[in-house]
C-alpha cells in the first residue's frame, strides 16, 4: 500500500489515541540506525495462502489453518506457539514488546523478523536491535516510511502482519488465533483490537476478498 493511503488513516489512528506523529517520526528514525535494505524476495508471498496469525486464546485451536497455509507471518507471541507445535513460521511481526528474545534468536538463525517502531517503543529499539542479526530483519514504521524503514500499513503487530501479506502478493489470507472479543484483555488492547479489526475490513474490501475472521462482524466496521 503506498503511504498516501495508509496515512489517511493513520491520521485517525493517532487522533483516536491521541498518539503523537513526531514521536512514531523518532521511533522511525531510531531504528533506521539499525535497519537494511531488505530483499522482499525472500517473502515472496505472490499465488499463496498466508496465514496470518493473531496471538488470541484460539490460536491452539486453529493450528490447522496455520499447518496448511503455504506460508505463516506470525504477529509477536504467537511465533512461539507455532515454534511449539512444530509449524514454520516465515515471518514474525512484532513491536517487541512481549517476546523480544524470540525474535532476536530467529535473526541469529537467519530467519526473517518484521520489527517495527513506534512512539512508544523507543526503548525497547535501543536495548534489542543491537543484539538482531540486522540482514535478517525489516524495519517498518507506521510514520512515512524513509531510508530502509518500511510502511506497508497497518497498526497493530497482527494486522500489520496482514498488510505485510497483501503488500507481497498474496492470493488468499487466513486467520488462526483472533479473538477480537478477547475478555482476557484490558481497555487499551481492546481498543486496539477494534482498530485491528477495522484495518482488516477496509483491507479486505481494498481486496474484494472475504475473510472468514469477519463473518457476521462486519456492520460498524467502517473507518471513523
Ligand atoms: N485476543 C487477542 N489478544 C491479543 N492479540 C490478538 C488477539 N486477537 C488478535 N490478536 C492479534 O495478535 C497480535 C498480538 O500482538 P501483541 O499482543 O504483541 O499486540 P500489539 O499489537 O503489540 O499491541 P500491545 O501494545 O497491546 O502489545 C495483536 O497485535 C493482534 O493484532
Ligand atoms: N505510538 C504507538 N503506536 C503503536 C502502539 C503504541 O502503543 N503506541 N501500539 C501498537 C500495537 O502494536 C502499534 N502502534
Ligand atoms: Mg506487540
Amino acid at each position: 500500500m503506498d503511504y498516501d493511503t495508509w496515512n489517511s488513516v493513520y491520521e485517525r489512528v493517532l487522533t483516536d489515541f491521541d498518539f503523537s506523529r513526531e514521536a512514531d517520526e523518532r521511533a522511525r528514525d531510531r531504528i533506521s540506525e539499525y535497519a537494511r535494505p531488505f530483499d522482499r524476495d525472500r517473502l515472496d508471498a505472490r499465488g499463496d495462502t498466508v496465514a496470518v496469525a493473531g496471538a488470541g486464546p484460539s490460536l491452539s485451536d486453529d493450528l490447522d489453518l496455520a499447518r496448511d497455509a503455504d506460508r505463516v507471518f506470525a504477529a509477536s507471541t504467537a511465533t512461539d506457539i507455532l515454534a511449539d507445535a512444530g509449524i514454520r513460521v516465515d515471518a514474525m511481526v512484532t513491536d517487541l514488546d512481549k517476546n523480544p528474545a524470540t525474535a532476536r534468536d530467529r535473526t541469529l538463525r537467519g530467519d526473517p523478523v518484521v520489527a517495527h517502531a513506534h512512539g512508544d517503543n523507543i526503548p525497547a529499539i535501543a536495548e534489542w536491535l543491537p543484539e538482531f542479526d540486522a540482514d535478517h530483519v525489516l524495519c517498518t514504521t507506521q510514520a512515512e516510511p524513509r531510508d530502509s524503514v518500511y510502511d506497508f500499513g497497518g497498526f497493530t503487530d497482527g494486522d500489520r502482519a496482514a498488510f505485510l501479506a497483501d503488500e507481497l502478493g498474496a492470493t488468499e489470507l487466513v486467520f488462526p488465533g483472533w479473538d477480537f472479543d478477547d475478555p482476557t484483555v484490558d481497555a487499551m488492547k481492546a481498543k486496539k483490537l477494534d482498530w485491528a479489526e477495522r484495518l482488516l475490513y477496509w483491507l479486505e474490501t481494498r481486496r474484494g476478498e472475504t475473510f472468514d475472521v469477519l463473518d457476521g462482524r462486519r456492520d460498524g466496521l467502517e473507518l471513523p
